[in-house]
Order: C-alpha cells, then sequence, then structure tokens
C-alpha cells in the first residue's frame, strides 16, 4: 500500500462469475477516501468484464467496515481536503453505480457493519451477517447524519419507527435482530459467510432470490400520515433530549423528505446535510471527543515501552461503603473475584447488600438473568482481615478520606500482600505520596481514581507519582479497559485533573450568590449550557459532607486562590446537608423532587456578612452567557493549571476527564476544546478584569497569561512543561 494512500480495496474474480471485493483499511475497514474510490474503479471494472455476474463484497480479517474514516471529516473541516461534490459518494457511486447496476451485489458481513459500512451494504441487493455482528447508524454520535444513503434506505429496510430508534439512539443491533427486522437475509457460521454469499449472488442472476433495491421498497413504511405523526413525535422528543443540537433534526429533515417526496429527492437532501453538518461546531467538538477518547491510553513514556499487562486474576477491595460497593461491583461484572474487606460483620454485610442492589436493579431492569446475577455474586467474597490477601494481584483501598487511616492500611498491605501486588487508592483528593509514606512499595501504589456510582460512571483516573512504575500503569489501564472504563492517566497532587477542575466551578457559583446572583437561575444557565445539573443542585446531590471535606483540603493546599464561603457550612450546622436530608440548596419532596427554598436567602445573607463582600449590582443581573463565563472560564484557569504543571500529558485528555468526571457536554469538544472555540486573549481579558474588580480567586494563571497575550491556542502542546509525572 502507498504510504500517501489510507486503505485499498482488492477485487478477486472466480471461476463461476462472482467478483469478491474486499475493503482492507485496519483496523476497521474504514470507508476513506482511498477506500471508496477504489471501490468504484473495482464496480467500473467489473460491471464492463463478461466473466462477472456478480459481485460480493466483504470486509478483511473479520471486520466488514466500521464507517466512514471519521478522519475524512477532520481533512475536511481543516481544509486539508477539499470535499468531493455533494452527493458524489452517496448517489453518483453508491445509488447509481452500485445499487442500479445490472448486476446484483451481496454484502459478506462478519463482525461489525457501521455507519457507512452498514449503509454500503444496504445498497446491495441482499446482506449475509455472521452471528453477533453489529449493524448501526452511529452517526449521530458523532455530529454527523448517516450520509451514504442510511437515512433513505434503513427506514425501508426495518421500517420508520425502528430505523428512528436505531439511528436517534445511535445503538447498533446485533445480527439475528438484524435478521427478524429484514436488515439482514440470512445468518451463517463465518466459515460459510463468503459461499453463501456467493451462491446468493448468483441465485439472485438465476432468479432464484429476488433481486432487491432497498431504495425502491415501500412495504415496511407506513401511511403518509401516520409517517408525519411518527416524525412529530421524533422531533418533540429530540428536541428535548438534544436541545443545543442542531444535526439529529436536520438528519429527521433529510428523512422525512425521502418518505413525503421519494427516495430520490431523499438522497439529495440527505447530501445536502450531510455536507453542511460538517462545519458544525457541536461536529467539530464530537469527532474531538471519539478520537480523545481513544488517544487516552496512548500515554508516552509508558505505552510506548513494548510492556505487556500482567494478568490480574483476583482483586482485594478495602471499604465496601458507596464507592468500594461500586467498585466490587465493577470488577465483579467483569468477571474478576473480589474479595470485600471491612471492620466489622455489620458493615460487611451491607456492604454486600450494597453490590447486591447494584446488581438486583439489573435484574429488575431485565439486563442480568437471575443465574448472571448468581454467577456473579459468587465472584464477591466478604472478609475482615488481611489473611486471604496472601494471593491478590490488586488491591484497591476506598476507606474515608482520612490520611492516618490511609497511611495505616497501605503499611499493613506490604506486610500482607504479595510483593507483586498493585497497592491502589480510590482518594479523591489525598497526595499519593502521603498515602504509602510508611511503605516501601511508592512503585507499586498508584491511584484508582473511580467516580459514583463507580459501576456506572464511565471515568478511571489512573494517578501515578513519580515513583510508580510503568508496568503498574500498563495493569491498570488493561483492568480499566476489561471493566469497560475510560481510563485518563494524570500526574499525583491534591485534586488531581477532575477534582482540580471541578472545584472552582461551585466555589465560582458560591461566590456569585454571596455577590447578588440567583442561585437557582445559576442552575439553569449552567444546565441549559448541557451540564446535567447545575452547581447548587449537584451540591445537594454529592452532600455537604463530601463538599465540605474537598474544600477543606483545596484551602490547604491552594489558599491563594480558594474562595472561602460558608453556605454550605452555614446549612450544614442547620443539619440540612444535601439531598440525603431532603434540605440543601434546595427541598426534596418523597420522590426526590426539587424546588427551590425561600429560606435559602437567610443563608446566603449570613455567609455574606461573614466574608465581608457586598450585593454587587452587575451580578446581580447577569445574564446566561455571563453566568457561564463566570463559572467556566476559572475551570478553564485551573485546567491550564494542571496542562502547564505536566498532571496531564494532552490537553485532550482534559476534555475527555471534564467529559466522563465532570459532565462537561461532549458536543462542545470537552474544556479545553471548548476554551480555544472562545479564544484564550478573551478568557484572560475576562479573568484578568474580575481578578482585579473581585480577587483572586479569577486571577489568570501564567500559562493563561502567555497564551492569552498572543492568542495562542490553550491545547497546543506545552513544551517544557514542569512535569510532575
Ligand atoms: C459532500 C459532503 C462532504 C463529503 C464527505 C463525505 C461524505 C460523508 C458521509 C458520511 C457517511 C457515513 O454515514 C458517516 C460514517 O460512517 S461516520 C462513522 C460511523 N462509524 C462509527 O461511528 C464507528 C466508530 N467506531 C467505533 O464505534 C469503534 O471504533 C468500533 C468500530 C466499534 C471498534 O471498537 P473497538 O474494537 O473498541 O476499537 P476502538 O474504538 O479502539 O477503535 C480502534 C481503532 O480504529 C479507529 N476507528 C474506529 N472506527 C473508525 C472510523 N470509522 N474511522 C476512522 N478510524 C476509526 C479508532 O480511532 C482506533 O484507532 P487507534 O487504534 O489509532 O486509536
Ligand atoms: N463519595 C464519592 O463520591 C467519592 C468519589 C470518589 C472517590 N471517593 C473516595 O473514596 C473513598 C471512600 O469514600 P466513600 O464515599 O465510599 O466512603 P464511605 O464512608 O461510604 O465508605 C467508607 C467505608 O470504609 C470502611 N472502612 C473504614 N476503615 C476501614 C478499614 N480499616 N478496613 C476496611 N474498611 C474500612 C467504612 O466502614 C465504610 O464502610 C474516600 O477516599 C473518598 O474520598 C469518594
Amino acid at each position: 500500500m502507498d504510504s500517501r494512500t489510507k486503505g485499498k480495496t482488492v477485487m478477486e474474480v472466480g471461476g463461476d462469475g462472482v467478483a469478491v471485493i474486499t475493503l482492507i483499511n485496519p483496523p476497521v475497514n474504514s470507508l476513506s477516501f482511498d477506500v471508496l474510490y477504489n471501490l468504484k474503479s473495482n464496480y467500473e471494472e467489473a460491471l464492463s468484464r463478461n466473466d462477472v455476474k456478480a459481485i460480493v463484497i466483504t470486509g478483511a480479517k473479520g471486520k466488514f467496515s466500521g464507517g466512514f474514516d471519521i478522519s475524512g471529516f477532520g481533512e475536511i473541516q481543516k481544509g486539508t481536503r477539499k470535499e468531493p461534490k455533494v452527493g458524489y459518494i452517496s448517489i453518483d457511486i453508491i445509488t447509481d453505480l452500485l445499487e442500479a447496476a445490472r448486476k446484483p451485489s451481496v454484502a459478506a458481513i462478519d463482525g461489525l457493519a457501521l455507519g457507512g459500512g452498514l449503509e454500503l451494504s444496504m445498497a446491495c441487493h441482499a446482506r449475509i451477517s455472521t452471528p453477533g455482528a453489529q449493524l448501526g447508524l452511529p452517526e449521530l454520535q458523532l455530529g454527523v447524519i448517516p450520509g451514504f444513503g442510511g437515512t433513505q434506505r434503513l427506514p425501508r429496510l426495518v421500517g420508520l419507527t425502528k430505523a428512528l430508534e436505531m439511528i436517534l439512539t445511535s445503538k447498533p443491533v446485533r445480527a439475528e435482530e438484524g435478521h427478524s427486522l429484514g436488515l439482514i437475509d440470512a445468518v451463517v457460521p463465518s466459515a460459510e459467510l463468503l459461499t453463501t454469499a456467493r451462491r446468493w449472488a448468483l441465485d439472485i442472476v438465476e432468479r432464484r432470490k429476488p433481486w432487491i433495491s432497498s431504495l425502491l421498497k415501500t412495504d415496511k413504511l407506513p401511511p403518509l400520515g401516520e409517517a408525519r405523526e411518527i416524525l412529530k413525535f421524533a422531533r418533540g422528543q429530540t428536541r428535548k433530549q438534544a436541545p443545543n443540537m442542531k444535526h439529529p433534526l436536520m438528519c429527521l429533515d433529510a428523512l422525512e423528505t425521502g418518505i413525503v417526496s421519494g427516495p430520490r429527492v431523499g438522497l439529495e437532501k440527505e447530501a445536502e446535510v450531510g455536507s453542511q453538518v460538517i462545519s458544525l461546531d457541536t461536529t467539530k467538538g464530537l469527532i474531538h471527543v471519539f478520537f480523545s477518547q481513544r488517544g487516552t491510553v496512548k500515554v508516552p513514556g509508558v505505552t510506548d515501552r513494548g510492556l505487556m499487562p500482567r494478568k490480574i486474576k483476583k482483586v482485594a477491595i478495602i471499604g465496601g461503603g458507596l464507592m468500594g460497593s461500586g467498585i466490587a461491583t465493577a470488577l465483579i461484572l467483569s468477571s474478576y473475584p473480589v474479595i470485600l474487606k471491612e471492620v466489622n460483620e455489620k458493615f460487611l454485610e451491607a456492604g454486600i447488600g450494597r453490590v447486591k442492589a447494584n446488581l438486583q436493579s439489573r435484574v429488575r431492569k431485565g439486563s442480568m438473568s437471575k443465574e448472571k446475577f448468581e454467577k456473579t455474586m459468587s465472584l464477591l467474597k466478604g472478609s475482615l482481615d488481611y489473611e486471604s490477601f496472601r494471593d491478590v494481584d490488586m488491591v484497591i483501598e476506598a476507606v474515608i478520606e482520612n490520611i492516618s487511616l490511609k497511611q495505616q492500611i497501605f503499611a499493613d498491605l506490604e506486610k500482607y500482600c504479595p510483593q507483586h501486588c498493585i497497592l491502589a487508592s480510590n482518594t479523591s483528593t489525598i497526595d499519593l505520596n502521603k498515602i504509602g509514606e510508611r511503605t516501601k512499595s511508592q512503585d507499586r501504589i498508584v491511584g484508582a481514581h473511580f467516580f459514583s456510582p463507580a459501576h456506572v460512571m464511565p471515568l478511571l483516573e489512573i494517578v501515578r507519582t513519580n515513583h510508580t512504575s510503568a508496568q503498574v500503569i500498563v495493569d491498570l489501564l488493561d483492568v480499566g479497559k476489561k471493566i469497560k472504563k475510560t481510563p485518563v492517566v494524570v500526574g499525583n497532587c491534591t485534586g488531581f485533573a477532575v477534582n482540580r477542575m471541578f472545584f472552582p466551578y461551585t466555589q465560582a457559583a458560591m461566590f456569585l450568590v454571596e455577590r447578588g446572583a440567583d442561585p437557582y437561575l445559576i442552575d439553569s444557565a449552567v444546565s441549559k449550557f448541557g451540564m446535567p445539573m447545575g452547581p447548587f443542585r449537584l451540591c445537594d446531590l454529592v452532600g455537604f459532607g463530601v463538599a465540605i471535606a474537598t474544600a477543606t483540603q483545596f484551602i490547604e493546599n491552594f489558599p491563594e486562590r480558594t474562595y472561602k464561603s460558608m453556605i454550605i457550612p452555614l446549612m450544614q450546622e442547620d443539619k440540612r446537608a444535601g439531598e440525603a436530608t431532603r434540605k440543601g440548596f434546595y427541598l426534596y419532596d418523597d420522590k426526590r423532587k426539587a424546588k427551590p427554598d425561600p429560606e435559602l436567602k437567610k443563608y446566603i445573607e449570613k455567609a455574606r456578612s461573614i466574608s465581608g463582600g457586598n450585593v454587587d449590582p452587575k451580578l446581580v443581573k447577569l445574564s446566561e452567557k455571563e453566568i457561564i463565563e463566570m463559572t467556566f472560564f476559572p475551570v478553564v484557569n485551573e485546567a491550564c493549571r494542571v496542562f502547564a504543571e505536566g498532571i496531564a500529558v494532552k490537553a485532550a485528555d482534559l476534555d475527555i476527564a471534564a467529559i466522563m468526571g465532570m459532565g462537561f457536554p461532549p458536543y462542545r469538544g470537552g474544556i479545553m476544546f471548548w476554551a480555544d472555540s472562545i479564544g484564550s486573549k478573551y478568557i484572560y481579558s475576562r479573568l484578568d478584569e474580575w481578578s482585579k474588580t473581585y480577587g483572586d480567586f479569577f486571577k489568570p494563571c501564567a500559562f493563561l497569561a502567555e497564551r492569552g497575550s498572543k492568542g495562542a491556542p490553550l491545547s497546543a502542546p506545552v513544551e517544557q512543561a514542569r512535569s510532575r509525572l
């Protein structure tokens, strides 16, 4: 393969008159422009050759295709590749050359057919698949729309309602379901895939099997009036669920055009809309997230050393509270045998009960069978001492946030665990060097920072100290992958990456309300921006105990830039500690529904009198845009510090950490990507102005000042970071 080209296709014509075209572009046979243009040449040749009667398309090495090459969108966005004529691929090649050909095509699908891959197969005249293959149109998740005819062909093959479900949720179906839906014509074992597809193609030529053009099918489409109703409902749901994104509605426009005006007009609309969405900011953000998420496992100096992960056969967890039980759940769900240690029988029973409840909720929802529940629970054993720790390969400590307790536990672990055993802590804030101070095992001490609820939240912050060995990181990255978490490797410091970014966010919110802003308006503006909830609702959810413990760590470690608000401690004194006590910034009813509390004013006023601040008329009347800037620019400022200090190696890792740890909206691309979309100069100037008016909490850090003064991107690599790794 030429080093400048990305992928290719190979065509072989058999003695039976079937031309087999294989898509080759590892690792997922994505449809790069090179692959697509090669495919076109193969078709032209196959159609002109007298010895070819029919065509089979397949993918190399057990994968049909993972879809259009996503990096191609980036090339178009950056202007490094010229856009082909609108509709050139979907209409000229896939429809007019392939589907309308006078020789039939059959898709032989192994492993997966996603996005453009599935769309290409739907233009074939039949689809044969191996069992379990994944079939889906996940384009909306990337900010684009199915652009190779998927908006037209999928509803015609599986019906409008199912097509909408598959497109709007981006969730694939398995081959077996695809078969029952009419998307797949036959499911056969891998070894029989090609022979069946060849035979099927010849059967079509010989009219023993029907020659079906998906685009011309109408039997699965509902009557027009019903279709319009279904689409109206889908639009309403989409507006509610994705209010800040345009591309899902644009996708529905393409779909509806095809139903109302016919598939050819639909294809043209799809091509037009497909071209428009590529330049949306939300699309740029989502594509950035796709690659950044896959980039977190590439850690310079660690994963490029040829180290192989060691097998982790058994894990011990210390502490069966909220986090320990969640971590245990995540591990046993991925078949790791786990020992859960607690302080006494009562706490142990409670911890095991929490794990049980986590799994039972899956049984109730139908996503886990009773047998699987029993089998999974059997992997969990309780313990009150360290005797059973003698053959564990990894321990994760998850006891309360208390330095001396954790120090004692790590000293004990060194005595009881085997020499190779990884010693991990789930601490959210404490310096790992302090935790391991009383051991000689610094090279195997690491942070495994999960987020609550640990069996649900997708992020795992892997915290390494200057002493943690590369092998231990590689091992933990592997465990993270097996338990389906996205790991982000960060350096050791108070709060690591996520909590360091989180802290200024809540602090900025406290500052604003003490100076007169309305907390409920702040929460509303932040939710509209795309966060799952505002900072005050979040504090209620987390609970004031945790909020105060975290704040204490920050005040001790970063006093120069901490805004010390008394609002939460004052409420805590009155036994209102958040949602768990049904009173916090909000009041909660029996169903835990939150409503504003007029009494909150009292605490805000008292806190204001303690801090000595005044109501600022400007802050009382903040617009939503100003609220977002005043709550998130301090987060950008802290993210810059984290990046400049080398706590995060890549800005993209902070983007993923913010999205998966804080709930930052993915379609904004993550905190650094979003900041760069606004511009470092502007962010710097705003923070600088606020710091002069309101104090050092807003003071831009040196990194931001330097890049802001030049208007340089914040996410550009740090050349000489004071690396803490
Ligand atoms: C006129 C207008 C402009 C014209 C432009 C042309 C028109 C475009 C029309 C659009 C046509 C089409 O409708 C659009 C699409 O098809 S978009 C792509 C849809 N497909 C997907 O979203 C699938 C994305 N991939 C995945 O979900 C997973 O990667 C997976 C395929 C399920 C495999 O998962 P897993 O085994 O866990 O492996 P990884 O996720 O780690 O991926 C391995 C590596 O492969 C890279 N990858 C995967 N998919 C793609 C892809 N589609 N394009 C490019 N690269 C891909 C991934 O980045 C990993 O790479 P690294 O190993 O380097 O990290
Ligand atoms: N709660 C969160 O949202 C969250 C998120 C991430 C990380 N963390 C961190 O996780 C850790 C645990 O937090 P949590 O919220 O699960 O606390 P928790 O209070 O719910 O649970 C702690 C458990 O540890 C047990 N324990 C105490 N000493 C022990 C010992 N010597 N041996 C065995 N068990 C012992 C306690 O009995 C208790 O059940 C803390 O370090 C916290 O900072 C918490």
